[in-house]
């Protein structure tokens, strides 16, 4: 069994893998990082190794002192992984964004692919059908927006995000809520609009931690999969040791 740990910039994601299947996910602050490893490594007993993707300050130390029980792996730049890195910046590449191109090459296979990451910041990543990964691009999250309106001006209230009740925003807080998401879902219908004009045909794939609620506003059909981090990184662990 494959414990595979996702350290984002707001919180941390986990999963059991038992081979390809997962068995069971979990999500929790940073200051819970080891007592909730501890918890799913007395849950799953049969855990062997301990696979970690970070793009945040989370010490290692944190996750060394499990290795008297088990194999801790970081991925890192310097890993075998199954695309040729065209970005011109490759060291300065999120790890995240190499897990997520990692997942979409295994798992579609031949064909290019959009991946769509919409967690604290939405990052958009671009694996052709050659598997040549050429970039992408990085925006606020919705969390983050909704934050940035309030720290840098001196009026906005600070809003948890919300389902905008109407496209014309009638109050500072409705004006608020259709900024924000209508926005983000326009950047997103208008960067994979742009993206067909110059590749007729790619699949996308939307993750991160508003899949669902972002899911169900886009007009383009597209996987969401809100495990598909957790999922591409146990296979960029598989691959890494076939290697
Ligand atoms: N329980 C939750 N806590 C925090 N954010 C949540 C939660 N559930 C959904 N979200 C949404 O998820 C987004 C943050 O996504 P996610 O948790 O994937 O970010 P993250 O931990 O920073 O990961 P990454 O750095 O990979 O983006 C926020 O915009 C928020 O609206
Ligand atoms: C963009 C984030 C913050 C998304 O988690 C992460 O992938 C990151 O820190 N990237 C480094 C910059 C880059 O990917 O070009
Ligand atoms: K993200």
């Amino acid at each position: 069994m494959i414990l595979a740990v996702d350290v984002g910039n707001t919180r941390i994601k986990a999963a059991v893998f038992e081979d390809n299947t997962l068995l069971e996910h979990f999500a929790f602050l940073k200051t819970e990082l080891e007592k909730s490893i501890q918890n799913i490594l007395e849950k799953y007993k049969n855990t062997t190794d301990l696979v970690v993707a970070s793009v945040s300050k989370v010490e290692k130390e944190a996750f060394v002192r499990f290795e008297t029980r088990l194999n801790v792996h970081f991925i890192s730049h310097s890993d075998a992984f199954p695309f040729v890195n065209c970005y011109e910046t490759p060291q300065t590449l999120g790890i995240d964004r190499m897990v997520l191109a990692t997942g979409a090459t295994i798992q579609y296979p031949k064909q290019n692919r959009l991946v769509i990451d919409a967690g604290t910041c939405v990052t958009y990543d671009f694996i052709d059908e050659n598997d040549n990964y050429l970039g992408g691009a990085i925006a606020p999250g919705l969390q983050l927006r909704y934050a940035s309106l309030h720290n840098f001006t001196a009026k906005l209230p600070l809003l948890s995000l919300e389902s905008p009740k109407h496209f014309i925003g009638k109050s500072t807080s409705e004006s608020i809520h259709s900024g924000v998401v209508n926005g983000l879902v326009y950047e997103i219908e208008g960067y994979i609009n742009e993206l067909k004009s110059q590749y007729s045909k790619f699949i996308i794939i939307l993750t991160g931690g508003d899949t669902v609620f972002l899911a169900k506003r886009l007009k383009n059909t597209i996987f969401a999969n809100s495990n598909f981090l957790l999922e591409s990184l146990n296979q960029t662990f598989q691959y890494k040791i076939k290697k």
